[in-house]
């Protein structure tokens, strides 16, 4: 427990109505209360602090200024709403953030009807907003649509077709661009110069008096926002903005730390809008927290920490994470073949390409939050001669799926897909979780789909990977740390399609697809405890299938159990489809498929997410008694 701020202002505000009762001048005490107030509940919880530091003064003005939650406030991923939730009724709760039972990180519908539209995955904001305002115009119950969008996030193809929509709908919106010059990493591409060239050439010391003292002086309508004041003011002409030829009035920049300036220019846009508005607030990642601030990674997602001298507690490591084996290994084979290239949208640290990107920065492409183009752009690459590794974490990979579909499969283009954070995340919950990977890549012909039960499977399919030109494979492989087994020098390229077995038995065979394996072990244990003999097999891929090894499990024992970090649709299926179609189901051995059960898990630690799936070691076991008819290992604790 950290010494909790002195909050005389905050304390007076439960909702935002309270906050509508503030003078101007209390409302910037308030936000900067509420940043302390921020710092101190994520020193507890951890979670995405630069973020939330970077809007508490657009927190406060937005709902000081707007009727939520009449008013539809959308915040883009939702990773920076902690200091929303504080004030919209949550602050009681907020140091349960991203815990078992606890607030959501993100927003959630369920959560408040202050979170009218959950996210989590960028870019959506927009749409939804358009959505509300649409619905408003349509005759429901609903106020202004106010979306809060980063200058990452509106990197995404999603927000530009979201933003050509509004701009020719011409309805009244609210876009909020947060522009921080960050996305998780330094921003990337075109638009990101584009909006610091917006930026820089409205420096806010010209700006400030005049916005200042807009409200009252703007001429009607707003259109011309504050921008177009100074152009009055100084006789300067400037060309349009992208966003005004797109339709909408462009106001900015705004200092997204200045309380009197955001509440002047929103007081007035709010007043005057008749179509899409679109107001650039410039803000700091990490505003008011120095150890944030001054980080490069402005404390994006940080640890618990101690907040005099912003030092995360981190627990030392057993074994290499996943992600840093992954980097190593790509290293090396790109070191050795010049064709190795490798892809990011946007998450160079959180996929471990920036170990490549340091040993070799022309040998990566950060494109932005672009997953859909990340693919293609992985296609056009394979095709045209290059052996490219797309890394991308399983649920954001949703996004781009139609080509791996119709730009990968289908023309049978060698891209590696190297898929992290595959299965349950943890403190991100369910929007994280890379639950639905191994059904949607296994149901695409041409594809190879592995998962690896540790970090030596690892190397042993990086290699494998690479050497894969014949078509797409994809290598998936969970958050967090391998299981600290031996690693090899040199990777084996492994044959496709042949899983292994790593101990024979005779009652009953666990069949494990991917880091699971861990988990089965212990389960045979369990069994081993009670008698029985038991067989462990990985393998390996779930497509194309080892049916061999499937076949001589089915002959060999009186049950098969099948166990996978993912979604029912998935390996299990995949089992029973060769099962079915070859008659093993008729007769023989009882079969049981453990897999992510038909909900989403809310966040708690993957260990915890995993007993609620089902999928625990005693859990397993006791799938593997029952199926055998013996009475399960929780039934005789409890006799
Ligand atoms: C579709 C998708 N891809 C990637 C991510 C991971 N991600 C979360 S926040 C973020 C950066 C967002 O940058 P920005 O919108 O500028 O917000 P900031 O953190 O700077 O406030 C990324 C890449 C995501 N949430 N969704
Ligand atoms: C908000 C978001 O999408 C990312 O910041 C994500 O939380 C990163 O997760 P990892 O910590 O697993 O990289
Ligand atoms: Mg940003």
């Amino acid at each position: 427990m950290t010494d909790r701020p002195h909050t005389p202002v905050l304390d007076r505000v439960t909702y935002p109505a309270d906050l509508r009762r503030l003078t101007d001048a209390e409302l910037k005490q308030c936000a900067d209360e509420l940043r302390a107030e921020t710092i101190s509940a994520v020193s507890e919880t951890g979670g995405h602090l630069g973020s939330s530091l970077g809007v508490v003064e657009l927190t406060v003005a937005i709902h000081a200024v707007f009727n939520t939650p009449y008013d539809k406030l959308v915040w883009d991923v939702g990773h920076q709403c902690y200091p929303h939730k504080i004030v919209t009724g949550r602050r009681d709760r907020i140091r349960t953030l991203r815990q078992k039972d606890g607030l959501s990180g993100f927003t959630k519908r369920a959560e408040s009807d202050y979170d009218p539209f959950g996210a989590a995955h960028s870019s959506t904001s927009i749409s939804a907003a358009l959505g509300f305002a649409m619905a408003r115009e349509m005759g429901q119950a609903t106020g202004d649509a106010i979306a809060v969008i980063g200058d990452g996030s509106i990197s995404a193809g999603m927000a530009y077709e979201a933003l050509n929509n509004a701009g020719h709908i011409g309805r009244r919106l609210f876009v909020i661009l947060n522009d921080n010059d960050m996305s998780i990493a330094p921003p990337t591409g075109a638009m990101s110069s584009y909006l610091a060239g917006l930026a820089k050439n409205s420096p806010f010391a010209a700006l400030k008096d005049i916005a200042d003292g807009v409200a009252a002086h703007l001429p009607e309508p707003l259109r011309q926002g504050a921008e177009r004041a100074r152009e009055l003011v100084t006789g300067q002409q400037k060309s349009a903005t992208l966003f005004e030829h797109l339709g909408f009035t462009y106001i900015g920049p705004v200092d997204g730390h200045d309380m009197g300036q955001l509440l002047n220019v929103l007081r007035s846009a709010k007043a005057r809008a008749t179509g899409p508005v679109l107001i650039h607030a410039v803000t700091v990642k990490g505003k008011g927290y120095a150890p944030a601030e001054l980080s490069d990674d402005c404390y994006h997602g940080v640890n618990k920490f101690d907040v005099a001298t912003g030092v995360q507690k981190k627990s030392t490591p057993n074994a290499p994470a996943y992600t840093n084996v992954f980097g190593e290994c790509l290293k090396r084979h790109a070191e050795t073949d010049s064709r190795v290239v490798g892809i990011t949208a946007a998450m160079p640290g959180g996929t471990g390409l920036n170990i490549l990107q340091k040993a070799m920065p022309g040998r990566v492409f950060d494109v932005g939050i672009a997953e859909q183009h990340a693919v293609t752009f992985a296609a056009g690459l394979a095709a045209g001669g290059m052996r490219p590794f797309c890394a991308i974490y399983s649920s954001f990979l949703q996004r781009g799926y139609d080509q791996v579909v119709h730009d990968v499969a289908l023309q049978n283009l060698p891209v590696r897909f190297m898929i992290d954070r595959a299965g349950l995340v943890g403190a991100d919950g369910p929007t994280h979780a890379g639950a639905f990977d191994i059904g949607f890549l296994a149901a695409l012909p041409n594809m190879t789909v592995m998962a690896c039960a540790d970090e030596a499977e690892m190397v042993h399919m990086m290699a494998t990977a690479t050497a894969h030109d014949s078509g797409p494979i994809a290598l998936r492989y969970p958050r967090g740390e391998g299981t600290g087994v031996p690693m090899p020098d040199v990777g084996e390229v492994l044959e496709i399609g042949k899983g292994r077995i790593l101990q024979q038995g005779r009652d009953v065979a666990i069949l494990s697809f991917g880091a699971h394996l861990a988990e089965a072990t212990d389960a045979a244990r369990a069994l081993e405890a009670r008698g029985l003999s038991v067989t462990i097999a990985d393998a390996r891929f779930a497509k194309p299938l080892d049916t061999a090894l499937v076949d001589q499990l089915m002959a060999g024992h009186s049950a098969v159990i099948t166990v996978e970090q993912g979604a029912m649709l998935g390996f299990g299926a995949i089992v029973l489809h060769h099962l079915a179609a070859t008659g093993q189901l008729d007769h023989g051995a009882a079969i049981r498929t453990l897999h992510l059960p038909d909900r989403f898990i809310d966040q708690a630690s993957p260990a915890e997410m995993y007993e609620d799936a089902g999928l625990s070691a005693q859990q397993i076991a006791d799938a593997a008694l029952s199926a055998l008819g013996v009475a399960s290992l929780s039934e005789k604790a409890r006799a």
